[in-house]
């Protein structure tokens, strides 16, 4: 297995060698100044830099240091440069982070804590570049925006691309902001109305006594403010798919009116007295607990079952694996984009906050945060302050047979790894810190294929 490289920025002879023995468990490429680094750095492309800030022809200053740190991060942005700084170097270690160094280190160093900044780093870099190729996929895929490394959620996007094509009606589960919407969008994208149009109507956020009129239309004068003949929701879609967010949400008279046109498939404007005979796939969505609310007579058994042929359940983002990260990097990038800010990078104890958090709001909370994030952080790294989450602590579930929590965790940091580096398995073992065999072992021992 290649070595990972890593490039080693000293012009001191005696300390370019005792880095080589530190880091012996990786491929060390030499540079004893600003050119021969920027030499190695474009004919390898090393995911990790360290350097000392004073260079020749400056040996005492830190501005050619400086000088290649910008360079390199202008080369490769992605690098995670490391600062070996002397003791009384500190405002310019200070100028470095903010330029976008990763983090320093102080002489005389250590050589484990060195050892343990590295394969932090490393780590950092993987996560970011599996992102990249994440958002190729993206590109390419035709549930494209759909973003996830999560079993359960690449389960249901196959869901989502088998019924598809089907005509069956499809309800969709799942709480407030985990992608309902998207995934309703998918559905008409696949499926073979994708020429005519998506429409979408969310039934808990328009007035009881409004709501039919959108959904149905009205004819001129039918009420007062009725100045004109006004299609409603269900007939623009004609051809198309019609989308109907917090179908839970709707008044008993409007479910009745509902069920009268699944079953006949025909509407009447209100004030109107002709038949309009309307075409769409129809696909609903809620976060409320639908079943519990037939069983309480506060919605329609009959409407229930004539909506939900296919059911769909879409996980919390707390219960994907790894997706709050990737997700996380997928929207820092769309917003600095937008915002026209350079990319900005996460402080690793961001990143760990964002894994820990529970994300109530599930994905829209996590796209709110990371948006007012990339507002409000002042130098280039995104901190724990800006994202506004509490720094994550060690308190987690208690599980008190050891067995099952050492493979529960077992399971749950390997399909974390196998994500990471898509399901590429030399990659996931060197990520785990285990042989190619023991990976594959422990793969057949928790059934992952
Ligand atoms: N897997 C995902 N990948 C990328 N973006 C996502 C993903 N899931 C959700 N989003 C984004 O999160 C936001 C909320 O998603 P969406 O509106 O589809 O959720 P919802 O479940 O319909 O919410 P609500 O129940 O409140 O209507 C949207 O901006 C959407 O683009």
């Amino acid at each position: 297995m290649p070595k990972t490289k890593v490039l080693v920025v000293e012009d001191d002879p005696g300390l370019q060698r005792q880095l080589r023995w530190t880091l012996d468990a990786y491929e060390v490429l030499p540079a004893d100044g600003p050119a021969a680094a920027l030499a190695q750095l474009r004919r390898h492309q090393p995911p990790v830099v360290t350097m000392d800030l004073g260079l020749p022809p400056e040996p005492n200053g830190a501005g050619v240091g400086l000088t290649l740190l910008r360079d390199v991060l202008a080369i490769a942005p992605g690098t995670k440069v490391i600062i070996l700084s002397g003791n009384q170097d500190r405002a310019n270690v200070l100028h470095a982070i903010g330029m976008g160094a990763y983090d320093f280190q102080q002489k005389p160093l250590d050589p484990d804590l060195l050892q343990l900044v590295i394969a932090r780093a490393l780590f950092l870099h993987g996560v970011q570049e599996e992102h990249g190729r994440m958002r190729q996929i993206e590109a390419d895929s035709p549930l494209s925006g759909i973003i996830s490394r999560d079993p359960a959620m690449l389960k249901l996007c196959r869901g989502v691309e088998k019924v598809a094509p089907s005509s069956a009606s499809v309800m969709l589960l799942g709480e407030s902001g985990c992608g309902k919407e998207l995934l309703a969008r998918g559905l008409h994208r696949l499926g073979t109305r994708r020429e005519r149009r998506f429409v979408a109507i969310n039934c808990a956020a328009i007035p009881e006594q409004l709501l039919e009129s959108e959904l149905f239309g009205y004819e001129k004068g039918a009420f007062t403010g009725a100045a004109q003949r006004t299609p409603g929701k269900i007939e623009l879609a004609q051809g198309g798919t019609f989308f109907l967010d917090e179908i839970g949400d709707m008044a008993p008279p409007l479910q009745a009116k509902l069920l009268r046109f699944l079953q006949e498939r025909v509407i009447e404007r209100v004030g109107g007295r002709s038949e309009i005979a309307v075409d769409v796939r129809v696909v609903c969505a809620t976060h409320r607990k639908l079943k519990e609310l037939v069983e309480d007579g506060r919605f329609r058994g009959d409407l229930y079952y004539r909506l939900s042929e296919i059911v769909l359940t879409i996980p919390p983002l707390r219960e994907r694996v790894g997706d709050a990260v990737l997700l996380a990097h997928h929207f820092r990038n769309r917003c600095c984009a937008s915002e026209r800010r350079h990319t900005l990078h996460f402080r690793p104890e961001a990143l760990a906050a964002i894994e820990a958090w529970q994300w109530p709001g599930n994905v829209r909370e996590l796209e709110n945060c990371i948006r007012r994030a990339v507002i409000m952080a002042e130098g280039p790294q995104i901190t724990l302050e800006d994202l506004g989450l509490p720094p994550c602590g060690a308190a987690e579930a208690e599980n008190i047979n050891l067995r099952q929590a050492r493979d529960a965790a077992e399971y749950r940091v390997m399909i974390k790894a196998l994500g990471r580096v898509d399901g590429n398995i030399l990659r996931a073992a060197e990520l785990l810190g285990v042989s190619r065999p023991t990976l594959y072992d422990l793969m057949s021992h928790h059934g992952i294929r």
